[in-house]
C-alpha cells in the first residue's frame, strides 16, 4: 500500500495494491496495522461505517462534528469518482483555513484519512458514485458543524457549475464566521 502525505500535516492518502486476475480485481480497503505504521493514531476506534450514492454534480459538505463527538474519517469511492476536499480548521495550525483536494476513484482504489479538526466534503464526478467512509465517533446531530462550500476565502476549485447541495449546506457559515471548536 503506497502512502502519500499532503501539503497539510495530518491527512494521509493510501493507494492500495490492486490484484487483478481473469476474475476481476481484489484490494485491501482498510488495514489498522498498515495505516498505523503510516501515521494513523492508534487510539482511533472506527465505530461507524457510512455510505452515500450521488450523481454527478452533487456536492456534500463541508461538514464536521464538534468535540466530544468529533470524527476522524477514512473515506473512499467504491464506484465512480469524486473530488474530495478537506479544510484545516485547527485554530493553532499554521495551515488553518487551507485545504487539500484529492480525486478518489474506484479505478485507483485510493483511500483518504481525514483527521479530527478538518471540515470534509466532496463533489461526485460520475453516475452513481458510491462514497464509503469509516468514522471514529458515532453520528451526533446536535454536534454537527460546517463550512460554506463556496466561500471565496477557502479558494477551493470544485470544478463544478451549479452543484446540487442540501438546504442545510446552503446556509453553512463562511470561514470568517466560523468559531472553530478545534
Ligand atoms: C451523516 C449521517 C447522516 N444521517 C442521516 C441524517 C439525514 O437524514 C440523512 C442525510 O444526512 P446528511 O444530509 O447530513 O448527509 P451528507 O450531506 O451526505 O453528510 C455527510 O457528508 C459529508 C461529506 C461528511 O463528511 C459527513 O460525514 C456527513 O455529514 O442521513 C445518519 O443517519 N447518520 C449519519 O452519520
Amino acid at each position: 500500500m503506497q502512502v502519500k502525505k499532503t501539503a497539510i500535516a495530518g491527512p494521509i492518502e493510501f493507494i492500495p495494491r490492486l490484484f487483478g486476475d481473469p476474475r476481476g480485481v481484489f484490494y485491501e480497503t482498510f488495514s489498522a496495522r498498515l495505516m498505523q505504521e503510516a501515521g494513523l493514531p492508534a487510539d482511533l476506534d472506527w465505530v461507524q461505517d457510512n455510505q452515500s450514492k450521488s450523481q454527478p454534480g452533487v456536492l456534500r459538505g463541508l461538514h464536521f462534528q464538534k468535540p466530544p463527538h468529533a470524527q476522524a474519517k477514512i473515506v473512499r469511492v467504491a464506484q465512480g469518482r469524486a473530488l474530495d476536499v478537506i479544510v484545516d480548521i485547527r485554530r493553532d495550525s499554521p495551515t488553518y483555513g487551507q485545504h487539500v483536494a484529492v480525486e478518489l476513484s474506484a479505478a485507483l482504489g485510493n483511500i483518504f484519512y481525514v483527521p479530527v479538526g478538518f471540515a470534509h466534503g466532496f463533489v461526485a464526478l460520475e453516475e452513481d458514485t458510491l462514497f464509503l467512509y469509516k468514522c471514529s465517533n458515532y453520528y451526533a446531530p446536535p454536534s454537527e458543524g460546517g463550512l460554506f462550500w463556496n466561500d471565496p476565502a477557502l479558494g477551493i476549485d470544485w470544478n463544478v457549475e451549479n452543484p446540487t447541495i442540501s438546504p442545510k449546506d446552503a446556509i453553512l457559515p463562511t470561514l470568517a464566521d466560523l468559531d472553530s471548536p478545534f
